[in-house]
């Protein structure tokens, strides 16, 4: 018993450790893997995640562990939560690991660095055919989950009786709906692009712009992120979803979003380094700009507003320089 859980989350930041939250509270035992030994070892003195998640007590069934081999021999369902640009080398090390029956679901939100692959695509390389693949995606931020807010998500992935699980363990009738979506590639792409938008939403309010020029980001991000989508295979009635329009709306309004005020700070004047130094997080929106912004040159597909977000991340273009551009496109139809 003691060797044995339900689930095993891989990523003891603030989402990693939300999930596990919400997981031992339905119930099942979960194990949480990080991989600094004191920062686990923390876990287990204080019942609490203080650095990512304070004042928030870890339930008695969720078990901190600092041993990769002893996390992933505990259980074969493996939820996989740590920032994309290490994804794929958190799955390396796991591979020799993994039992034969492990099932593996994400809730990175973001694309390979360099190459603008999906997170599926990385894991079926390193991984192979073998193992079920899953993805979780949409409006969650982890200190609400983690406090038991209510919450709804999506999951998606390769197979039926895997997301039936998985429903299973995360859905709770008091705090965690649970919609099953069969669309895999535009639920991991909308986590990815929502970071870009939530940035340039960040940047007009930073500006001192208002609601009108927010609520306009959000409305054609949403037009940027389906096109990419249908492009790549994607539905586009997906993006109307949590996914999409749910996860824009919910990082693209509110300060809890990192992506946003790392946008915020750039608005107000702060150069790259020094916005993302005063966010402290994971910022996956920086890395994830560069990657939508290649996927879609690559595709030919239509991105003004991540096209100005990466010239102010990696061009030394200005919020305001961009603003400009973006409002002095030429007139066109909405649809
Ligand atoms: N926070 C949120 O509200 C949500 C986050 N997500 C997504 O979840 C993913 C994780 O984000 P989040 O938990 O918020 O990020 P945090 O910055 O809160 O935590 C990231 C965690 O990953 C750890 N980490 C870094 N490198 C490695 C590595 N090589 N191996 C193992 N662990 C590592 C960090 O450890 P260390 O501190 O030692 O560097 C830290 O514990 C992101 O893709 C994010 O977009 C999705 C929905 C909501
Ligand atoms: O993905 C998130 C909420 O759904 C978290 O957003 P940030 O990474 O911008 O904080």
């Amino acid at each position: 018993m003691k060797n044995t859980a339900d689930i095993t989350v891989l990523g003891a930041g603030s989402y990693g450790t939300a999930l596990a939250i919400s997981l031992a509270s339905n119930g099942h035992r979960t194990l949480l893997w990080g991989h600094e030994p004191e920062h686990i070892a923390n876990l287990k003195k204080d019942k609490c995640n203080n650095e990512f998640l304070p004042g928030i007590a870890l339930p008695d069934l969720l078990i901190p562990e600092a041993d990769l081999a002893t996390a992933l021999a505990a259980s074969n369902n493996v939820l996989v939560v740590v920032p994309s640009h290490v994804f794929g080398s958190v799955l390396s090390q796991a591979k020799p690991l993994l039992r034969d029956d492990a099932r593996i679901i994400w809730a990175t939100k973001g694309l390979e660095p360099e190459t603008g692959r999906l997170l599926q695509e990385v894991a079926r390389d390193i991984l192979g055919e073998h193992y079920p693949l899953a993805v979780l995606s949409g409006p969650t931020f982890a200190k609400e989950l983690a406090a038991g807010l209510p919450t709804a998500i999506s999951i998606a992935g390769t197979d039926v009786n895997f997301i039936k699980d998985l429903v299973e363990l995360l859905h709770s009738p008091k705090r965690l709906r649970v919609y099953e979506n069969d669309d895999f590639t535009g639920l991991q792409l909308g986590g990815a692009v929502k970071n870009v938008i939530a940035i340039s939403a960040g940047m007009s309010d930073g500006i001192g712009f208002g609601a009108n020029a927010r609520t306009a980001l959000i409305t054609r991000g949403l037009v940027e992120l389906t096109r990419l989508g249908e492009a790549i295979g994607a539905q586009g009635a997906t993006f109307m979803g949590m996914a999409g329009l749910g996860d824009l709306v919910l990082t693209c309004t509110d300060n809890q979003s990192r992506n946003r005020r790392f946008g915020l700070a750039l608005g107000k004047g702060l150069d790259v380094e020094t916005a993302q130094q005063e966010i402290g997080q994971v910022v996956e929106g920086y890395r994830n700009t560069k990657e939508v912004y290649t996927l879609a040159k690559r595709l030919g597909v239509e991105m003004p507003i991540t096209e100005q977000v990466y010239k102010v991340l990696y061009q030394g273009g200005t919020p305001h320089e961009a603003a400009k551009a973006l409002l002095g496109r030429d007139q066109k139809s909405e649809t």
